[in-house]
């Protein structure tokens, strides 16, 4: 049992590193927040739910692996090399592959007038919202953006301060 939680910590030490120090994983987390919410306007079936979650968890797996190979490659070849290049360029092919799936799904499934109709209503019913919508769009900016610097004190990375761009 000991074992296992100590497994579930890795792994969540694993995905709060992308989160800290990738801007993509933000973003990725971001539009997921944004789709879900957003959702609830839409007449979406158990299915589209489900196809829309792991279309989601695709991209986010595979920002992660992306991440992984990423740092590995930094570690086996610090310095210019054409297979780094490779392994680096290939990895985020994937991700882009899996983000553009998504899209594509993302259009399939909210391709309904009525959901749009029905957040304008919203919004026009509950103008108030809107300060609601603004701030937290300024937040998911600032996290986007700045990163979640508290989370980047708790995540131990060997690296120095300005070593990593994002
Ligand atoms: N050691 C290397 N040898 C050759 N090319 C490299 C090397 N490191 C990076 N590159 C090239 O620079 C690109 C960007 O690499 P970098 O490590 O900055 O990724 P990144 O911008 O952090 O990617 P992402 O946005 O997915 O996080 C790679 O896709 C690759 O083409």
């Amino acid at each position: 049992m000991r074992s296992l939680l100590r497994s579930f910590r890795f792994a969540l030490r694993g995905i709060l590193f992308c989160i800290c120090n990738e801007r993509n994983m933000r973003i990725h987390l971001v539009v997921a927040v944004y789709v879900f919410t957003l959702s609830h306007f839409f007449p979406l079936s158990n299915v589209e739910y489900a196809v829309l979650i792991i279309s989601i968890v695709m991209v986010i797996a595979a920002e992660i692996i992306n991440t992984a190979i990423e740092e590995f490659v930094d570690i086996s070849s610090p310095s210019f090399d054409p297979l780094a290049r490779i392994a680096k360029d290939t990895a985020a092919g994937a991700v882009f592959v899996t983000a553009a799936g998504a899209v594509g799904v993302a259009l399939c499934i909210f391709w309904k007038p009525e959901g749009f109709c029905s957040i304008g209503r919203y919004f026009t019913e509950n103008p108030s919202m809107l300060i609601v919508a603004g701030v937290f769009t300024v937040l998911a900016l600032i996290f986007i953006f700045a990163g979640p610097n508290r989370m980047r004190t708790v995540v131990k990375t060997n690296r120095k301060p300005n070593e990593h761009k994002k």
